[in-house]
C-alpha cells in the first residue's frame, strides 16, 4: 500500500497544564482538501502547528511521508508548506525578493528558484506585483503572498492555519479559488471555524473539538451524520393534522401555515412513498415534498457538545 501523506498518532499537548490536545490518530491517505474544523481554542493551531514541525508535541507521533517530525524533522519538512496564522511575510520586502528568500530557506538549489519565484507568482496571479513592497499591497494580495511562500518549493503537503479570516467576500472567494487550485496537485489541509467554508472547498472533514477528534470522513458523510428526521410536505388540498398522521410511519404533524407541514417519523424507510402515494390516492393536490436534513449547524452543535 501507498505510504499515507500524514499521519498522526496519539498525539497529544500540553501548554505549562493544560491539555490543548488530547489523543488525536488520524491518516490522510490521498490528495484533497481537508478541513479541520472547530470552534476557536479547540486545539486546531496546536495540531497544525505540530505537523508543521514549528511546535513539538507532548506524546505521540506525526510522519509525513513516513518521515518522523522529531526524529527526521528536516526529511519531513520537505515536504510540507506552511501558512500560519500570522503570515510570516516580511513586509519591507518586495514580492519578488520575498519570495526569492522563501525558496532559499527551503533549500531549494539554487539554479531552480528564480524559475520557481516566476511560477508561483504566475500561479497566484501576484505577477503585476513583483517589485512592489509587500506592505503595500492589499490583504488579499498580503494573503496570495503567503500562499505563495507556502507552495514555493513544491510540497506534497500544504497547510494553511485559517486562510480567508479577515479577508472580505471577494477576496475570501478569490483566496478559495486558489486553494482550490492548488489542491489539484498536492493535498491541502486548512483550519477554519467556519462550516460553510468546509461545505464550499474542502472534500474531507476533521472536526476537533476541546482538543478531541470528534469527526473524520468525507463533507457528505459528515452532512449523512444526523439522518433525515423530518420532511416538508405542502399541499393545495390538505386534509386535517390528524388524517396525515393515519398515513403508516408518521410520528407527528406540525403545522406550518398555508397548508404545510412539516411529519416527524421514526424509520424514513418507506414514509416519503406512502406520503406521496397517500396525496394522489385522496387527492390532496401535492405541491411539494422533501427531505429535511439537519443543517449543518444543528450536526455541528451535536457533535460539538459530545466533546464536553
Ligand atoms: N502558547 C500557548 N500557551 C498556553 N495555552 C495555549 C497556547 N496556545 C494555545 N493555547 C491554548 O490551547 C487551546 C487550543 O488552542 P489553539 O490555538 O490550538 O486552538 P484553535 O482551535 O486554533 O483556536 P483559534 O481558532 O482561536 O486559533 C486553547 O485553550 C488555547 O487557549
Amino acid at each position: 500500500m501507498e505510504e499515507a501523506i500524514v499521519k498522526v498518532e496519539h498525539l497529544s499537548h500540553r501548554y505549562s497544564v493544560q491539555w490543548a490536545v488530547k489523543d488525536i490518530s488520524f491518516e490522510i491517505p490521498k490528495r484533497g482538501i481537508y478541513g479541520l474544523l472547530g470552534s476557536n481554542g479547540a486545539g486546531k493551531s496546536t495540531v497544525m502547528n505540530i505537523i508543521c514541525g514549528v511546535l513539538k508535541q507532548t506524546e505521540g507521533n506525526v510522519l509525513i511521508h513516513g518521515a518522523d517530525t522529531r526524529l527526521e524533522p528536516l526529511e519531513a519538512k520537505k515536504h510540507i508548506g506552511f501558512l500560519p496564522q500570522q503570515a510570516p511575510l516580511y513586509t519591507d520586502m518586495t514580492v519578488e525578493e520575498y519570495l526569492t528568500h522563501s525558496a532559499y530557506l527551503r533549500r531549494m538549489p539554487d539554479k531552480e528558484i528564480k524559475s520557481a519565484v516566476e511560477e508561483v507568482m504566475e500561479r497566484c496571479s501576484i505577477m503585476h506585483f513583483r517589485s512592489r513592497l509587500i506592505k503595500n499591497l492589499s490583504g488579499g494580495y498580503q494573503q496570495r503572498v503567503g500562499i505563495a511562500q507556502a507552495i514555493v518549493h513544491k510540497p506534497a503537503l500544504v497547510v494553511f492555519d485559517e486562510p480567508t479570516n479577515g479577508l472580505d467576500p471577494n477576496q475570501i472567494l478569490d483566496i478559495r479559488r486558489l486553494i482550490q487550485d492548488i489542491a489539484k496537485e498536492r493535498t491541502v489541509i486548512l483550519s477554519t471555524h467556519i462550516l460553510r467554508e468546509v461545505h464550499a472547498i474542502c472534500d474531507y472533514l476533521l472536526m476537533i473539538e476541546q482538543g478531541k477528534l470528534v469527526f473524520s470522513g468525507t463533507v457528505d458523510q459528515f452532512d449523512n451524520y444526523i439522518v433525515p428526521s423530518t420532511i416538508f410536505l405542502q399541499l393545495a388540498d390538505a386534509p386535517a393534522p390528524e388524517v396525515l398522521m393515519q398515513v403508516e410511519g408518521v410520528t407527528g404533524v406540525e403545522e406550518l401555515g398555508g397548508q404545510r407541514f412539516r411529519i416527524s417519523f421514526e424509520e424514513a424507510e418507506g414514509v416519503l412513498e406512502r406520503l406521496i402515494e397517500a396525496s394522489s390516492r385522496n387527492r390532496w393536490r401535492l405541491m411539494e415534498i422533501r427531505p429535511e436534513k439537519s443543517s449543518l449547524d444543528d450536526i455541528f452543535a451535536a457533535l460539538s457538545k459530545q466533546a464536553h
